[in-house]
């Protein structure tokens, strides 16, 4: 897939409707929280997305059987686990390897694994992790390749996280779940994937309050059960980034199978830009008119989510007027920002803000998807845009999206993935 491009030609308006698949956030804590039990849990609507193909193959490596029921459904059970030694180049090719530290050590007592990876925005430590792990009973030894984590007994602890963070408070409730006693989590990430994490664990046994909202508790239990099914949450950062391509093509989108709640700072912000959304029970319908500029910053949620800046982005390059975008949770978070250039956007960076005047039209070039948001934002960019835009380095796209070329298609978009033949498309 690394030589792989997008051909995206001017399209639109854009019209018709797209079901969004399972949050790629979310299924990847879920799946890994199929370590904690011997018996088998049934996941739905997990993405066939890269991230998870890597989980899959690092579950064979460690004895987690993962066995795809049905199209987006596993049934996982971890009654084989006998490894705690992650494979280091396939837990370095994603970010969310890290889960495996929390859920696995009940199990190994000692987890072996690379560094993460996934986007790289500048700076993504991982020291609440190791804080939060630490508090619980675990001890980090930091090699030069991979770091090696090691605990005899997990005991519930307080813990009070310096900074927001949705990944440490998901690894710290997979090893908190198994852990002796009470761990309260103070200054937790509420964010949606959170919740949908311990609404399965709580559905296997685990007790866990007050998710969703800035202070958990989990009172660790003995061991876990299976014989349960979930579906993990709509992807909200998908159904956002089709919100927009209403707003980008002039177009009417409906995007079905959505929590609106989970978007309602986007959906806030695209009114004040202009554009009309409607909202029922699981849809939302989402159009376009000529659009203002704005003032945007990202924060953790409930606040507008870093991973809807790059293609909102796109939506304020044609935006009447200027803009300014401040990414509170990643402030180098602009990679996107040059290659729109090259597609006639006026934009710039300057102090870790993004400054934006609309412009009437962008025209196509070829560009590079740095991280997989920055993907969506140029696919967007490559619907308006006069002619043809290319886009290399499809394989971050591919981390976050099923089959992007499919949805859009089937929404009017001209949008084609071209691949060299001895290639296989995920
Ligand atoms: C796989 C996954 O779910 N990825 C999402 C997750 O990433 P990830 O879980 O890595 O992001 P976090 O929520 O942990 O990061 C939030 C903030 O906390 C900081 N931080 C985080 C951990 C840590 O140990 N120390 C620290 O300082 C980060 O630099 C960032 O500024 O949330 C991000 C923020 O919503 C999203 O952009 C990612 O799509
Ligand atoms: C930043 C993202 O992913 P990750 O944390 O997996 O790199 C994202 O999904 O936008």
């Amino acid at each position: 897939m690394d030589n792989a491009w997008f051909e995206v030609r001017k399209s639109g308006p854009l019209t018709g409707e797209v079901t969004i698949p399972g949050a790629k956030n979310s299924a990847l804590a879920l799946v890994v929280a199929g370590c904690l039990t011997d018996e088998t849990i049934t996941i739905h609507d997990i993405p066939a997305i890269r991230d998870i193909l890597l989980i899959k193959e690092l579950a064979e490596d460690i004895g987690l059987h993962m066995n795809e029921k049905e199209k987006n459904t596993y049934e996982l059970t971890g009654r084989h686990i006998t490894s705690g030694k992650l494979d280091l180049a396939k837990t370095s090719d994603f970010r969310a390897s890290y889960y495996f530290v929390g859920a696995l050590l009940h199990k190994v007592k000692t987890v072996q694994i690379g560094y993460p990876g996934g986007d790289d925005f500048g700076s993504r430590p991982i020291d609440q992790h190791v804080k939060a792990l630490s508090a619980l009973g675990a001890t980090f030894d930091f090699k030069q390749q991979y770091y090696e984590v090691t605990s005899e007994k997990l005991t519930g602890a307080e813990i009070t996280f310096d900074v927001i963070t949705s990944g440490a408070t998901i690894n710290a409730m997979l090893a908190a779940a198994k852990a002796e006693g009470r761990t309260t989590l103070h200054n937790a990430a509420k964010d949606p994937e959170v919740v949908d994490l311990a609404n399965l664990l709580n559905l296997m046994g685990a007790k866990i309050k007050g998710a969703g909202t800035e202070k958990i508790t989990i009172d660790g239990v003995e061991s876990l059960h299976g014989g349960i099914e979930h579906t993990v949450i709509p992807d909200r950062l998908i159904a956002g980034a089709f919100l927009m391509a209403a707003g980008v093509t002039n177009g009417r989108i409906t995007v079905k199978n959505v929590i609106p709640e989970h978007l309602a700072s986007c959906t806030n912000k695209l009114i004040e830009l202009g554009m009309t959304i409607t909202e029922d029970d699981d849809s939302m319908t989402a159009s376009g008119t000529a659009l203002q500029g704005a003032r945007i910053q990202t924060g953790m949620y409930p606040e507008l989510a870093t991973d809807l800046q790059q293609p909102l982005t796109t939506l304020l390059t044609l935006a009447a007027g200027s803009s300014t975008i401040l990414d509170k949770v990643y402030p180098n978070r602009n990679g996107h920002v040059a290659e729109l250039k090259k597609l006639g956007a006026d934009i710039e960076v300057v102090d870790h803000q993004i400054l934006i005047h609309g412009v009437a039209k962008l025209t196509g070039a070829t560009v590079k998807a740095h991280d997989v948001r920055a993907g969506t934002s140029l696919i967007l960019a490559g619907l308006a845009a006069d002619g043809v835009t290319k886009i290399t380095d499809v394989k971050h796209i591919q981390r976050g999206y099923e089959d992007i070329v499919g949805l859009f298609t089937q929404l009017g978009a001209n949008i084609t993935l071209h691949q060299p033949e001895h290639q296989t498309q995920i």
